[in-house]
């Protein structure tokens, strides 16, 4: 196998998300379970916000114009929030108001409590407070008409907040995704069941399963199958069924037990296969009639980083979601980075910040069957497919972790 029959990340990427569109359906929600859905819809303002001028601090309100050094003010009254003042400011007068109360009509400004002496009953500024200066203008927030969220973005809490602000009780939104899961190898036992000799645990799913709940779709979880060809048909044809895609992991190499590639051949299409990333090399995308199928390497994080690098973007995609380019930023390595030309690395790497700037190194191994070289980690170390080793003191490009993998 030669370098050149690899797909460059780039290429697997852009031929996945030009496949793939997204899925049609809408449902309304109320805000409570909104969080990390898709907005299906642009979300326009229906009225300014704040709606009407209000003040920003427990303070007076006053005619700015009208205030000089040292000269009282009446005590006109006071304004609470929720409570309309309803007489208009008279001369020579302030009244205390409530941060959030409405401005009394005649009224341009807040003087904060604490700039003020009370004297007689009579209120007194020692200087001229600037016109405005503590108000929140109406529309100053968000004016009526106005998109304040385009469609694509998953909500986040911030957002449910901006939409409350609004008066907005449910949301438009994409329906959930569906993507079914299984492992496979005769090799694996369940976790908390005993270990006989020459097995290992079953990891691939937990993870699989639990960046999937990240990424806010419903998991259908097919379980552990041997490897035989009649359980992994049956799973495949469960997933066409019921999934818009099948993720597995294992069988996809070229061993004598791979079946799962031979059924996504006999079942559907392969699209490609092996694209030139370490860890990953394996990873295989098609289709099952209606069902996207994405072929993740055994090795446990060679499955993680797949799924993070290559399915997490096309799965977004398939939400309705915009997908955005990961955060990169360059740091360090305080440790020599060993590399091959021919595959994209994405070692696993630890970076911290100090005042002489951002450092990273690795964490022992960068092996794709341990799965401690990931589970400490905190980024990426994104070296290019044509890079060979990169010498302590060089600058690389590193990429935090993102929401999948904290
Ligand atoms: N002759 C070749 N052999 C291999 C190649 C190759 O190009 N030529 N590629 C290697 C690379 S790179 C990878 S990655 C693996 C991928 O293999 P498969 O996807 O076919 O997976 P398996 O062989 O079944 O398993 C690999 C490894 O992962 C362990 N595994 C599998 N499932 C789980 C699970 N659910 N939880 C934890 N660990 C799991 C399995 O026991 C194996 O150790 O192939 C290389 N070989
Ligand atoms: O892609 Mo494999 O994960 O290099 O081990």
């Amino acid at each position: 196998m030669t370098a050149s029959l690899l797909l460059p990340v780039a290429d697997a990427l852009a031929q996945m998300l030009a496949q793939v569109s997204p899925v049609s359906e809408i449902e309304q929600v109320p805000l409570a379970q909104a969080l990390d859905r898709v907005l299906a819809e642009p979300v326009l303002a229906s009225f300014d916000v704040p709606g009407y001028d209000n003040s920003a601090m427990d303070g007076y309100a006053v005619r700015a114009a009208e205030v000089k050094a040292g000269q009282a003010l009446t005590l006109q009254g006071s304004a609470l929030a929720g409570h309309a003042f309803a007489a208009a400011l008279a001369p020579q007068s302030c009244v205390r108001i409530m941060t959030g109360a409405v401005l009394p009509a005649g009224a341009d400004t807040v003087i904060m409590q604490e700039q003020v002496r009370l004297q007689d009953g009579k209120v007194i500024a020692d200087f001229v407070p600037k016109v405005g200066e503590h108000v929140r203008k109406a529309g100053e927030d968000l004016k009526n008409g106005q998109q304040v969220l385009s469609a694509g973005c998953r909500l986040t809490a911030p957002q449910l907040g901006l939409l409350a602000s609004l008066g907005i009780a449910d949301v438009a939104v994409r329906r959930k995704l569906k993507i079914a899961i299984f492992s496979t190898g005769d090799e694996l036992v369940l976790p908390g069941q005993p270990l006989p000799e020459g097995h290992i645990y079953d990891s691939n799913r937990v993870v699989l399963r639990a960046m999937l709940q990240r990424l806010g779709v419903e998991v259908l979880d097919l379980g552990l199958l041997p490897d035989q060809p009649a359980a992994i048909r049956s799973a495949f044809q469960s997933a066409m069924r019921d999934a818009d895609a099948l993720i597995t992991s294992a069988g996809v190499s070229v061993g004598d037990a791979d079946y799962t590639r031979q059924m996504l051949s006999e079942l559907g299409q392969v699209n490609f296969w092996k694209v030139a990333i370490k860890p990953g090399k394996p990873f295989a995308f098609g289709k099952l009639e209606n069902c996207w199928f994405f072929g993740l390497p055994g090795n446990p994080v060679a499955a993680v980083v797949t799924l993070d690098q290559l399915v997490q973007p096309v799965l977004l995609k398939l939400a309705g979601a915009t997908v955005s380019p990961a955060n990169q930023l360059t740091a360090v390595t305080t440790v020599t980075l060993k590399k091959q030309p021919g595959r994209a690395d994405y070692q696993r790497g630890y970076y911290w910040t100090t005042a002489e700037g951002l450092f990273v190194k690795t964490l022992g191994s960068q092996s794709s069957g341990m799965l401690s070289s990931i589970a400490n980690a905190n980024c990426y170390i994104v070296l290019p497919q044509d890079s060979g080793s990169v010498a302590s003191g060089e600058a690389v490009t590193i990429q935090p972790f993102g929401q999948l993998l904290q």
